[in-house]
């Protein structure tokens, strides 16, 4: 029964804590990460509100110590997955009827629940399981999941207020309905906050969806699940599944109610999902919501009237933190040639002063990367470049996997501008720099836009506005996320909504009311009070 019209005002951003030593927030998390370390998990996959465990188990490590066992996830077989889709759709009726502020109260509690009680097991899953430092953990795990949760409670309220005008004698009405079917989430591996909101975002407007994240990822999903059963969230709404990727997405895109896809991870995996679900269009019974935020080589370009030093600090936290591993770093960079040798200076000291190891040793910096693949592959393109004529490693270039999958902040200088390492995206701490002649402004623009096919964040970094104001005409279409004198990494829900265009998605904006649009169907209701009794126009009646 709904009383009342209520109000979920827009909320303030959650802190972002300083875990500074002798502070109390740092002894909370060394003790969790303690407590973790002293146990083996054992994860099950939730289907249909009950723990599934299947025997067939894979083991989670810290990928920067990997001798260490974290724990284990159960994998789950076809079967799974289709009984997975069954509770969901068994779930849908009652979840889609329930009252919005009940929906809105589970998910706000959900929040609040991150904010306190579980804020430290869910940075030190995210340092343990995905090789975070500490303030990477709490930007990430702690505050965007929690402003991802309650911001979008603020968003849906303002969508549900939105309705039609009516004209005298009858009532319009728009209901905003959820999607007929259920929604598969499909989440990556480098932001907790990520595999928190795909399922979460679609569920909150009355969906019912099937989670699958990265395996390399599990071990935080685990604590999201957890949390949101302890908030309330009814069995079946979502149900957390752990099964190859291309098996989920074979029973899942064969389903005929199959009713969309939220999706972030790279461009390839989006495109095949797409063209599969392309083949199978006449199956469903909606036609589905595809909804994609994937790769990128986000571009820093530095103007001849900037600060060197703003410069130099952009690159070192845009390109490096976390390993270079958020699809915003900073992977490309083009310097004016009379700032070039400053910028380089600054950014090769800084980097020398960038401590890497594990994420229990609070002074690190850098981390480990996420797996041997992603390791052996950045680790190919440092040694291409180290006997490439076009390319110079100026900073960085040794790796090593004996201990966990570590790779020094490694910059590279190329004569090139379309040299491989400025075009694709490497997902490692590997920035790739070009100098260009200072007074060829417009020329670089040119190349900043064309050079890559993507299109996600990027950064001017300049004084001259006349500057600022061409680089951000002429790259309108080249970042869906664009920076004026910062890193092009870092947005925050409810600031600067996140997504881009080109190969790097759809550009649904994340946190924003544009990404909850993609899980309604609106159903327009007219009502007319005093119905027609007459056929006749009144014209008519003249002969
Ligand atoms: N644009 C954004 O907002 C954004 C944010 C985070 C990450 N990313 C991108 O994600 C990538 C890194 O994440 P990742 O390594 O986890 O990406 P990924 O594409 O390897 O994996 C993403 C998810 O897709 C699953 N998957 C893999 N192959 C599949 C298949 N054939 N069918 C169905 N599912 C499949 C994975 O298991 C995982 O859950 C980078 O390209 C990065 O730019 C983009
Ligand atoms: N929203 C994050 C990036 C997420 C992708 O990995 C940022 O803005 O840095």
């Amino acid at each position: 029964m709904n009383t009342g019209y209520f109000q979920y005002p827009a909320p303030a951003n959650e802190p972002v804590l300083s875990y500074a030593p002798g502070s109390p927030e740092r002894a909370g998390l060394k003790k969790q990460l303690a407590a973790f370390k002293a146990e083996v998990a054992d994860i099950p996959m939730y289907i249909g509100g009950e723990e599934v465990r299947t025997g067939e188990t894979v083991d989670l490590r810290p990928p920067h110590e990997i001798k260490h066992k974290l724990g284990h996830f159960h994998q789950g077989k076809e079967s799974h997955v289709k009984d997975a889709i069954a509770a969901a759709l068994a779930a849908r009726e009652k979840w889609a009827n329930m009252d919005w502020e009940q929906r809105a109260g589970i998910f706000l509690r959900a929040a609040d629940l991150i904010a306190t009680k579980y804020r430290f097991h869910i940075n030190a899953a995210t340092m343990l399981g995905q090789s975070k430092n500490p303030f990477q953990a709490e930007i990430d795990s702690a505050c965007e999941l929690i402003d991802f949760l309650r911001f979008n409670v603020h968003f849906l309220s303002e969508i549900y207020r939105q309705q039609p005008v009516s004209a005298p004698g009858i009532h319009n009405r728009m209901e905003y309905r959820p999607l007929e079917g259920f929604v598969l989430a499909v989440t990556p591996f480098n932001f907790t906050a990520i595999a928190g909101n795909l399922p979460t975002s679609a569920a909150m407007c009355g969906n019912v969806v099937v989670w699958k994240p990265a395996n390399t990822q599990v071990y935080a999903a685990n604590i999201i699940m957890k949390v949101l059963i302890e908030a309330g969230l009814p069995a079946g709404v979502i149900n957390l599944v752990y099964a190859g990727g291309p098996l989920i997405g074979d029973i899942c895109f064969a389903d005929p109610n199959f009713a969309g896809i939220h999706f972030t991870g790279s461009t390839g995996v989006f495109q095949t999902m797409w063209k599969t679900i392309g083949q199978n269009i006449h199956k469903y019974k909606s036609y589905p919501r595809i909804v994609g935020e994937t790769g990128g080589k986000d571009f820093v370009l530095i103007h001849k009237s900037a600060d060197a030093g703003i410069a130099a600090t952009a690159l070192a936290r845009g390109a490096f933190e976390y390993q270079g591993q958020k699809c915003s770093a900073a992977s490309r960079a083009y310097l004016p040639d009379n700032l070039a040798a400053d910028i380089k200076s600054k950014l090769v000291a800084d980097l020398k002063t960038m401590k890497m190891g594990s994420t229990e040793d609070f002074s690190n910096f850098v981390n480990a990367v996420i797996d041997e693949k992603s390791f052996d592959k950045i680790a190919q393109y440092i040694e291409n470049a180290k006997k490439d004529p076009k390319a110079k490693i100026i900073a960085g270039g040794n790796y090593d996997k004996s201990v966990g999958y570590f790779i020094e902040p490694t910059v590279i200088e190329t004569t090139d501008p379309n040299y491989v390492t400025m075009c694709e995206e490497i997902f490692g701490p590997v920035l790739t720099i070009y100098t260009y002649e200072a007074d060829k402004f417009d020329e670089i623009l040119v190349t900043v836009d064309s050079t890559s096919e993507y299109a996600l964040t990027g950064a001017i970094i300049a004084q001259d506005r006349y500057a600022i104001e061409l680089a951000t005409r002429k790259l309108a279409n080249s970042a869906g996320n664009f920076y004026i004198n910062d890193k092009p990494t870092g947005a925050v829900v409810g600031q600067q909504p996140f997504g881009g265009a080109r190969a790097s998605g759809t550009n649904d904006k994340a946190g924003s009311m544009l990404n909850l649009y993609r899980w309604l169907s609106a159903r327009s209701i007219k009502e007319t009070f005093v119905p027609a009794t007459d056929y006749r126009y009144p014209f008519l009646n003249e002969a």
